[in-house]
Formats: structure tokens, C-alpha cells, sequence
């Protein structure tokens, strides 16, 4: 009590100096158990990284009841930091040893920073902890500190081009409480996603690399993209979208990947269609031949006159996700999306590759009740007791993707009634539309769409969607053909461009 009555009357300058006194007059010995350090917010002419570190550790615990905090507020920051005022003090424990932090500022010439005055804790710790003090304690400190400050920045977007990575800002509002999926199933990805922040100690001890890989699959429409958006908005990580079309060979994608930071989500959306890599189980290997949009890229083909043509293989893609590069950093995480699952190989879809696949299908009631607390800010049930149960009978027969149901909301958003009404001939058009396509589906689709079912079953993917939609073989079928047109295009576009250079 008297200690803490001490430091609340007696200024620092004044008990700082008695005690020297004491200790010099007195001879009075250090001897007592305690032993203390002080850590100044400049040594030297540069600054402390620990100092600022302590200052934000400390400042991400202490309570708003504290008697008196400093705040502030960094460029490009979106939150407040709490900060220990001067001359306050706090107790925190770490691993069961209880530490005394006091934050002082005193008056002194050598301290060439800012009107002369000296900043700095005191750490005061038993010496017999010494040790663990002096180091774990202090690397915690750090370590927490980085994760703040990763936390208080904005995310970053960064895209490839010539062999490394542009950031722009990420401002996505897309969240796992704004995506409309399974509630049971967003819970578990949640889950996955705090196991694998939390498990530095688990990978280590298993002998595995830090980093997990998700692949989304389903429908054009059904949330892919944003749910990596809520990802790295839920974890505050950057994103760096990896566009394989513009790399050139397995080295440019080797620098790529060491060119990531730690914390971070390495996305190639479209995989089935970004990059033209067999399946190996349908077609003879071959390596990817596809125009490079920067021929002038490090190891670009020999030979002096750069042909067009660069291969990024099969193997330098499964290397990428899980071969000895893809340790060259830790905590990163690894999304693939795709359309089309049944077009990639197995390889890549492997446990310890793609450890996670999500299913993100057609509308499902529980999605539904997410889009119109969304968009129309109310529960399904407050819409009234016959135009929700209408809803969740016609939802699991419409095969309706979240977003044209989201275009349907958005455009009465200021008017429920007409916005459910519309919703409702919209859903049932769709499921009347599927149940006359259903009648007409050939055999062969029934066998694709029976076979689809199977294989998703038999690799062990995600749990049989709830809402049992699938993509009729007949569609993927045309969207195939029209994304592979579409390539082909690009691709006679820039071997024409080739030639005339
Ligand atoms: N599950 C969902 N929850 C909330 N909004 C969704 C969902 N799915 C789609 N949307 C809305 O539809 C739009 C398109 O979604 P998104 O880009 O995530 O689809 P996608 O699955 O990535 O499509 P594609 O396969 O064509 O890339 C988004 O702007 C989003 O607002
Ligand atoms: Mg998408």
C-alpha cells in the first residue's frame, strides 16, 4: 500500500533521486529480491523498438476505468490506441509471474529527444525470474505488439505483375456475419480459422509447415470471393491475389511466393481456368503452354527472341502450395476457387494441399434469412408468418445463387413488401423453370450430375451440401465452353500481337 501511496504522492524525479541517494549514502544494497530495468523511448539517436512495443502491449490490456490513459491515433490507423500516461504504473502477469510496469518521464539534457525530457518504463520483476522475464516475457511483448499494429492498419490487396507484387488498399466490407451460408457451417470455418492462428506450437510440433489451404467451390454467384474477403477481414490478414496468367514460369512463381509476407492470404481465384494444368486422371500430362504477358520476365525462354510461350507446370503449382517453397515463410494461408472441381487433379485437391473444401452452393433457407436481415434489416419471420414459410419451401426448389437473390433485395431494399413479393415470383419462376429442365435432362446428365455426387463423396470432400443443389452437368458443360473460347481468344489475341512485335 505504501509502495503505491509512494508513487502516487512522491513525484519520479523526487523518489528516483532518493534512491539514489539512498543507495549511495546509505550503501544501501540492491540485495532485495526484486530487480528492475528500464527501457527508454530513445537509445542513442534512434528509437526503442521495444519501448513503442511495451506501449502498445500495455496499452491493448488497460481497462478505460484506468485512472488516467493516454490515447492516440496513427496515420492510416482506424482505431484508437490506449497508451500508460506518465508517471503511471501497472501490474501485469505473464505465465504466472506477476511484473511491475511503471511509465516515467523525467527532465534531462542528454536526452536528445523532444523538449529534453526522458521517457521510459520500469520493469521490475523477482530476479529470480529473470530469465523467463528477459526473454519469453519480452518476445511475447513483441510479438503482440506486430500483431496490434497489423491489426490497427488497413488490409492490403496485392496483385502480381513482372515478377512481384503491387499493394493497393482493401476496403471489402464482406464479413462472416454479412455471408449467407449455413450458420453450422461458417461456425466450423470460423473454428478452422482460430485453430490455425492459435496453432504456432501445434505445427511445430507436428513437423508440419505453418499454413493451411481452402478451396471454395460451388456456382458462379455464391460467395466465394467475398468469403475470402471475410477471412482476411476476420483474421486481419493481407491478400495477395496471384493472377497465374501473368506469370511466366515455376521460378517467377517461386519468387512470388517468397515475395509474401507471413499472416497473409495467398489467393488464385478461377484455378480451374487461370491456369491450363490437366487433369492428370483425364488428360496426358503436358506442360501448360500459355502466352506470357511480360516476356521480358527473369528466365524468360532462352534463345535471345523471347518466344510468347512460358509453362508454369502442374509440379511447379503442387511445389507452390506444398512442396519445400511453400516453407520459405509461416501462417499463410492458401485459397483456390473454382467453378468447376471436377476439372482439377486430385494432386492438388489433396489433405495438406486444399486441407479444407467449402462448398458454396444455391441459396438455402438459413442463407436466405442472412440476405434479408442484410438487405431489408429484418427477420424473415417478421415478414409474416405465410410469406416465410412460402420462402423456405420455395428456396430448396429455386437453385437460386445468393447473388441474384441479393439483386432482387437491393433493388426494393425501401420497400419489404414489394422486395418479398418480387423475391417470391423470382424463386418461383426458377424452381418452375428447373422442375420443366429437370423433365427434359438426358440421361447423360443425370449420370454426370449422379457421378459428380459420387466422386465428391468418394475424395472425402466437404460434407454433402445441405441444400443438395448441384450444377447441372449440362451448364458446366456450356460454361466450359464458354470460358474456354474465351481463353482461346486471349490467347490467338496475343500470339497475333507476338508476331506483329
Ligand atoms: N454467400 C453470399 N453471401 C452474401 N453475399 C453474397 C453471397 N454470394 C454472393 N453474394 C453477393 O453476390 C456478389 C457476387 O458474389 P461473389 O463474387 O462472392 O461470388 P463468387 O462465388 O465469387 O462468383 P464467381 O464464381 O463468379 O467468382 C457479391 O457482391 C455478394 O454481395
Ligand atoms: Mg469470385
Amino acid at each position: 500500500f505504501c509502495q503505491t501511496l509512494l508513487q502516487t504522492v512522491v513525484p519520479p524525479e523526487l523518489r528516483f533521486a532518493s534512491l539514489r541517494f539512498l543507495k549511495r549514502v546509505l550503501g544501501f544494497s540492491s540485495s532485495s529480491s526484486y530487480c528492475s530495468f528500464e527501457i527508454t523511448e530513445v537509445n542513442g539517436v534512434s528509437t526503442n523498438q521495444l519501448y513503442n512495443a511495451v506501449q502498445l502491449y500495455l496499452g491493448s490490456f488497460l481497462s478505460a476505468s484506468c485512472s488516467r490513459l493516454s490515447l492516440s491515433r496513427a496515420p492510416n490507423c482506424s482505431s484508437t490506441t490506449f497508451a500508460l500516461s506518465n508517471n503511471d504504473c501497472i501490474t501485469d502477469v505473464f505465465d504466472g509471474i506477476s511484473v511491475q510496469w511503471e511509465h516515467a518521464v523525467t527532465q534531462s539534457q542528454s536526452q536528445p529527444s523532444s523538449r529534453g525530457e526522458k521517457r521510459f518504463f520500469t520493469l521490475r520483476f523477482r530476479k529470480c525470474d529473470r530469465d523467463r522475464i528477459l526473454h519469453s516475457y519480452l518476445d511475447y511483448i513483441m510479438d503482440k505488439a506486430n500483431d496490434i499494429r497489423r491489426k490497427n492498419r488497413e488490409r492490403l490487396l496485392y496483385t502480381n505483375s513482372h515478377g512481384g507484387w503491387k499493394p493497393v488498399p482493401f476496403k471489402h466490407p464482406s464479413t462472416f456475419d454479412t455471408l449467407a451460408m449455413d450458420p453450422e457451417r461458417k461456425r466450423d470455418i470460423m473454428d478452422d480459422l482460430r485453430d490455425f492462428v492459435a496453432g504456432k506450437a501445434f505445427y511445430q510440433r507436428t513437423g508440419r509447415a505453418w499454413k493451411r489451404g481452402y478451396l471454395l467451390y460451388g456456382p458462379p454467384g455464391t460467395g466465394k470471393s467475398s468469403m475470402i474477403a471475410a477471412m482476411a477481414n476476420f483474421l486481419s490478414y493481407d491478400i495477395y491475389d496471384l493472377e497465374l496468367t501473368k506469370v511466366c514460369s515455376n521460378s517467377e512463381l517461386r519468387e512470388l511466393l517468397m515475395k509474401t509476407s507471413s499472416k497473409s492470404i495467398i489467393v488464385i481465384e478461377d484455378i480451374d481456368c487461370s491456369a491450363d494444368l490437366p487433369n492428370r486422371s483425364k488428360a496426358p500430362q503436358h506442360p501448360a503452354r500459355r502466352s506470357c504477358s511480360n516476356p521480358g520476365a527473369p528466365d524468360a525462354p532462352s534463345g535471345g527472341k523471347h518466344r510468347n510461350n512460358n509453362t508454369i507446370t502442374l509440379s511447379g503449382l503442387l511445389n507452390f502450395t506444398d512442396g519445400l517453397w511453400s516453407c520459405s515463410g509461416s501462417e499463410r494461408i492458401f485459397v483456390f476457387t473454382t467453378n468447376h472441381i471436377d476439372k482439377l487433379d486430385p494432386a492438388l485437391l489433396r489433405s495438406g494441399r486444399m486441407d479444407m473444401h467449402i462448398y458454396l452452393s444455391y441459396c438455402s433457407y438459413p442463407a436466405l434469412k442472412i440476405l434479408l436481415q442484410n438487405y431489408l434489416g429484418s427477420e424473415a419471420e417478421d415478414l409474416g408468418q405465410a410469406a416465410a414459410s412460402e420462402l423456405r419451401e420455395v428456396v430448396k426448389k429455386a437453385n437460386m445463387t445468393p447473388a441474384d437473390i441479393s439483386e432482387v433485395l437491393i433493388k426494393n431494399r425501401r420497400n419489404k413488401e414489394k422486395a418479398v413479393s418480387e423475391l417470391l415470383e423470382a424463386l418461383k419462376a426458377k424452381a418452375e423453370r428447373k422442375e420443366k429442365d429437370g423433365g427434359l435432362r438426358d440421361e447423360r446428365e443425370m449420370n454426370g450430375e449422379e457421378e459428380m455426387g459420387k466422386r465428391s463423396k468418394r475424395r472425402g470432400l466437404c460434407r454433402a451440401p445441405k441444400m443438395g443443389a448441384t450444377v447441372t452437368p449440362f451448364l458446366a458443360r456450356k460454361w466450359r465452353m464458354l470460358k474456354r473460347s474465351r481463353q482461346n481468344e486471349r490467347e490467338n489475341l496475343n500470339l497475333k500481337g507476338s508476331e506483329r512485335s
